[in-house]
């Protein structure tokens, strides 16, 4: 996996934002419930591309679910009444600004589908931004994916990450990355933070009770152990080759989210033990990574497979498996490989971990 991380590069007055999507091995779901969870960097990634305008306008197109909208800025201005200037820390949206977004959504011209919880995101994000400073930047907006949608690989998080990163650049709540004479370029730690800490807003938005985990891999890159808001970069990780397999089957992470909530409070003695048998699974698992920085002997092969099948088993117990992941179980174990769900399941992707040399197919 090639780590990645944020990137913005500026081409004359236009912004372009780069962010990576994730593969989390192991920790879904559970790390929503205060458990551990370890995430990687997908070389795959979201692009963002903003440019001024000077009509007054914002246009905003999302060409991977099929959005392209405009609005005038003074249709936007009355909202910012839902949006307090003042805002110093940061709180979970509000039912009511939601709402209203969502009811104003459905006021925009164009011909794409409006309802989409993307554009509510965005919207949100770019006012509670811009009320920072009281001006609505007149811009256009393109965000395009090499990342599927809803498949488990971290697209909304993603897409948050750019959103945040680019319209906290616009409102100077971050400087614009670039130096001069640069091409790339990467924000500080510092403005890394406040850029996570607004795209976990986006996430909220998307998901209703994400951890976190996916838009700090998005903004951070790299390898990492998430849990409960604490990010622990894996420093000694070796390059693992994992196997990404799509089943295609759409399914939300906010519903498969809340169906594992909605079975934790109805049996919690029997839940609480598999969430923590899970976190268990996430610290065994970086233990062997780090034995493997120095040594990859095959025997860590086996612990790591072993890992692998456990944790697909406690996600089928919690009710995020499908016919079409196991399938994917079934075919890989036919070859002796190991495979597991990956991000929210309930379809999605699997990863099917290989061992060094040529694949048994
Ligand atoms: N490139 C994109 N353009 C516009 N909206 C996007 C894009 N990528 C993701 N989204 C938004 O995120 C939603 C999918 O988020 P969801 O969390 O369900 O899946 P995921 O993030 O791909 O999977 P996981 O959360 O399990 O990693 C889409 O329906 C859309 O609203
Ligand atoms: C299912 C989940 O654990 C990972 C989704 O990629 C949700 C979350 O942590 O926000
Ligand atoms: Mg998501």
């Amino acid at each position: 996996m090639e780590a990645g991380d944020i990137q913005g590069e500026m081409l004359n007055k236009t912004l372009v934002v780069s962010a990576p999507g994730k593969v989390i091995l192991h920790g879904e779901h559970a790390v929503v419930h205060g458990k551990a969870a370890l995430a990687v960097a997908l070389n795959l990634r979201t692009f963002l591309r903003m440019s001024p305008r000077d009509d007054g306008k914002i246009f905003l197109q999302l060409p991977n679910i099929g959005v392209k909208l405009w609005w005038d800025l003074v249709q936007l201005q009355p909202l910012l009444d839902a949006f307090p200037a003042d805002r110093t820390e940061l709180k979970p949206p509000t039912p009511e600004q939601l709402a209203r977004l969502k009811e104003f959504a459905g006021t925009a011209d164009g011909p794409g589908e409006i309802h989409d919880v993307a554009t509510v995101a965005f919207l949100y994000l770019y006012l509670s931004i811009a009320a920072k400073s009281g001006v609505l930047p007149s811009v256009e907006l393109l965000v395009w994916s090499e990342l599927p949608t809803g498949a488990g690989l971290g697209s909304s998080a993603a897409y948050s990450v750019c959103l945040a990163a680019a319209l906290l650049s616009e409102c100077s709540v971050v400087g614009y990355p670039l130096g001069e004479g640069q091409s790339l370029a990467r924000w500080t730690e510092e403005e890394l933070d406040v850029i996570n800490k607004w795209a976990f807003q986006g996430e909220q938005v998307i998901h209703g009770n994400p951890s976190g985990v996916d838009n700090a891999v998005g903004t951070w890159g790299g390898a990492l152990r998430y849990q409960s808001g604490k990010i622990t970069p894996l420093k000694r990780v070796p390059t693992l080759r994992i196997l990404l397999t799509n089943t295609k089957v759409p399914r939300s992470t906010k519903a498969l989210v809340a169906g594992v909530r909605e079975k934790l409070l109805k049996f919690p003695a029997i839940m609480e033990p598999v969430l923590i048998s899970i976190d268990a699974i996430s610290r065994e698992c970086e233990g062997v990574l780090e034995a493997m920085a120095d040594d990859s002997s095959q025997g860590h092969y086996s612990v790591l497979e072993e890992l692998v099948d456990i944790n697909q088993h406690h996600l089928d117990v919690i009710g995020v498996g499908h016919p079409a992941l196991d399938r994917v179980c079934q075919a890989t174990a036919a070859l002796g490989l190991h495979s597991k769900l990956t991000g929210a399941g309930g379809g999605g992707c699997a990863i099917t971990l290989l061992r060094p040399g040529p694949p048994p197919i």
